[in-house]
């Protein structure tokens, strides 16, 4: 009886909160750079995630003790660590969600287009391997710079036949939680009230907070300071990577950022109505091929 009523309270606190384990399918999600600086955090916060029921973590290296350590977290979802080109198909048969913070990250000085070299080459194996062993898998793209890993992606599906616009997303949220932190602060409201679209890329002056469309609007706010936020939040990347000065660019804001996207992703799956996110995908909006902009 009493764990019956227990049963039905934590049912009731998951349906509150958006979630119903009786109306959830089993969600397999896979990241891939799993042991790197967003692959950590990230894989703690997907194993977080009530919506997912598998949790497969792959890296060229390391995935053994990063597996280990989350999959002793006591959520329902199944964590599985794999390691090189041999596992690779392993870890993502079946998967609904691939999320790749794979490749490396800038250092001061350097530009997203400076990583461009390596991170396409390894953008091209992993799409390639996507598109083998879970062709209707979401993709969400982290790796940098995404203003091309996303193009680059797009093709090698084109090219196996499973190219579909509507699960090919460059990941920005990044960009969003940013201009909402730094929103927030100036205009004086309150953090979680508050919604910026940010359309354009992910690279520097590509990206484009709409602090005019921002709520809850501030009428406080000189064009100044508007001109101030969007260049923050432009700089965003580069104020980290200089702050780690040579560790790296930001891997847990990231790691948040890309743990919101993919519970979107997930809820959207689901069924989950007015799911609403901005994402660099394949695009209309401008006479540019891809563009991020608010998507459903
Ligand atoms: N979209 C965004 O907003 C955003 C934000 C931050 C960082 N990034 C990008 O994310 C990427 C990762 O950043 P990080 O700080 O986690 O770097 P990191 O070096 O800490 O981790 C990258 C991981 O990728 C792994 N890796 C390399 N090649 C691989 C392959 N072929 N298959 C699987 N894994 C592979 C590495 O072993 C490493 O564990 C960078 O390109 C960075 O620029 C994007
Ligand atoms: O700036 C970077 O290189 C990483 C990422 O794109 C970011 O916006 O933090």
């Amino acid at each position: 009886m009493r764990s019956s009523l227990l049963k039905s309270t934590s049912e009731l606190l998951r349906r509150s909160r958006g979630y119903s384990s009786s109306a959830n399918p089993e969600r397999k999600v896979a990241i891939l750079g799993a042991a790197g600086g967003i692959g950590q955090p990230l894989s703690l916060l997907m194993k977080l995630n009530p919506l997912v029921s598998s949790l497969s973590l792959y890296d060229i290296a390391g995935t053994v003790g990063v597996a280990a350590d989350v999959s002793h977290i006591n959520t329902p979802a199944l964590v599985k660590g794999f390691m090189g080109d041999d596992q690779l198909g392993e870890a993502l048969e079946g998967s609904d969600v691939v999320i790749i913070p794979a490749g490396v990250p800038r250092k001061p000085g350097m530009t997203r287009d400076d990583l461009f070299n390596i991170n396409a080459g390894i953008v091209k194996a992993l799409s390639t391997a996507i598109a083998k062993h879970c062709p209707n898998a979401l993709v969400n793209m982290i790796s940098n710079p995404v203003n091309s890993t996303v193009p680059i992606a797009a093709e090698v599906f084109k090219k196996a036949g499973t190219y579909d616009e509507k699960k090919l997303f460059g990941v920005t949220t990044l960009d969003v939680v940013r201009a909402k932190t730094f929103y927030a602060g100036k205009a004086g409201v309150p953090v979680t009230d508050v919604n910026v679209p940010v359309v354009g890329g992910h690279a520097g002056i590509t990206i484009l907070p709409l602090f005019s469309q921002a709520t809850p609007p501030s009428n406080s706010l000189s064009q100044e300071e508007i001109v101030a936020l969007t260049k923050r939040t432009q700089d965003g990347g580069t104020e980290v990577v200089e702050a780690k000065a040579g560790k790296g660019s930001a891997t847990l804001s990231m790691a948040y950022a890309g743990a919101v996207f993919a519970d979107a992703c997930l809820k959207g799956l689901n069924g989950v109505p007015d799911i609403v996110e901005c994402s660099f995908v394949q695009s209309t909006v401008t006479e540019l091929p891809f563009f991020a902009s608010k998507i459903a």
